[in-house]
């Protein structure tokens, strides 16, 4: 698509959209869904400074640039959270729309929190995740009605990420809302660069699958080695924990957890790099890196 029109010539929009929510409520899993093989991803820091760009979708009519936002912390009060509720709020301050995404049938403190983020002339989508565990759909309209006195909401969309149901429709109602222009991004904009990136989200993705509750407070990853090679990909990888007791947890019973980790990772990388991958990862201890600012720095938190 190289003009600034459509097919049937009405005219290309192109904007970003934010995604924000408290953690759990499928924010990835929607991201997933909505790219879904037509993913175009760039790095954090490709092309545009203003915002962590982490997936675009790209059809007939519209081109949708997501921006990236940590999920929102409100358990723990540390360096680690205020950077990271920082980038939530800025990452919201010039997008085209935002999309709160919360749990069907529950809306809570935390929810609240994060409501208290947006700014109030955002034009805000409410999507209602996980439509698919409620036993009762005729609870959903009460439960709209409820939320709806929040902020007030351009739209609201009930959808099941996970089942990709009605997750078309947030498409639809998004595209209204995306100022008219020519796509920024080609769609086939991948890098080494970006691959990097992804690769350190895979293994956070996958450490979050299979810990879950487990998971060490203030655990992160990073590549310390990516090397392309034509069709194969070389990447050393170290999982850093807070506290010494924390790398038996990530590592399991035999090396069980990390083995497993490291495998649907590496699967995960090939599908999507469409390249032979040697993936190895190390679990490393930095003492009280969370809570210091400068070592986010140094680990790519800004
Ligand atoms: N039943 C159901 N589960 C879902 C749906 N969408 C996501 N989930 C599950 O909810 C959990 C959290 O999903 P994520 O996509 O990781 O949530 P997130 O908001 O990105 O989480 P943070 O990264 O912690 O902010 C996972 O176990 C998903 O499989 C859905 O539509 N239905």
């Amino acid at each position: 698509m190289q003009d600034n029109h459509t097919p049937d010539g009405t005219a290309f929009h192109t904007g970003f959209i934010a995604i924000v929510g408290r953690p759990n409520v499928g924010k990835s899993t929607l991201m997933n869904r909505l790219i879904g093989l037509k993913v175009s991803i760039v790095s954090s820091k490709a092309q545009t400074t203003r915002h962590r760009v982490s997936g675009i979708l790209t059809d007939d009519t519209a081109q949708f640039v997501f921006v990236d936002t940590p999920g929102f912390q409100t358990r723990h009060q540390n360096a680690l959270n205020r950077t990271m509720n920082r980038t939530v709020t800025q990452s919201l301050a010039d997008v085209d729309l935002v999309y709160l995404v919360i749990e069907a049938g529950k809306f809570g403190p935390e929810d609240e929190q994060v409501v208290a983020l947006l700014p109030r002339d955002a034009k805000v989508v409410l999507v209602i995740n996980k439509v698919d565990t409620l036993a009762d759909k005729s609870s959903l309209l009460p439960f709209i009605e409820r939320i709806r006195g929040a902020f007030p909401f351009a739209e609201v969309v009930p959808l099941s990420a996970e089942r990709g149901k009605n997750v078309d429709a947030l498409l639809k109602v998004s595209r209204t809302y995306l100022p008219e222009g020519p796509p920024m991004f080609g769609p086939d904009d991948v890098t080494d660069r970006s691959e990097r990136f992804l690769a350190a989200e895979f293994l956070r993705e996958k450490l979050f699958r299979l810990l879950g509750d487990e998971l060490p407070y203030g655990m992160t990853v990073e590549i310390e080695r990516f090397e392309a090679d034509g069709g194969l990909r070389r990447i050393n990888a170290a999982i850093i924990v807070d506290k010494p007791g924390h790398k038996g947890i990530v590592i399991g019973k035999g090396g069980e957890h990390l083995k497993r980790i490291s495998t649907e990772a590496r699967k995960a990388m090939e599908e999507l790099f469409g390249a032979k991958i040697y993936l190895e990862v190390w679990v490393k201890v930095k003492s009280g890196w969370a809570d210091d600012e400068r070592a986010l720095k140094s680990l790519g938190y800004d």
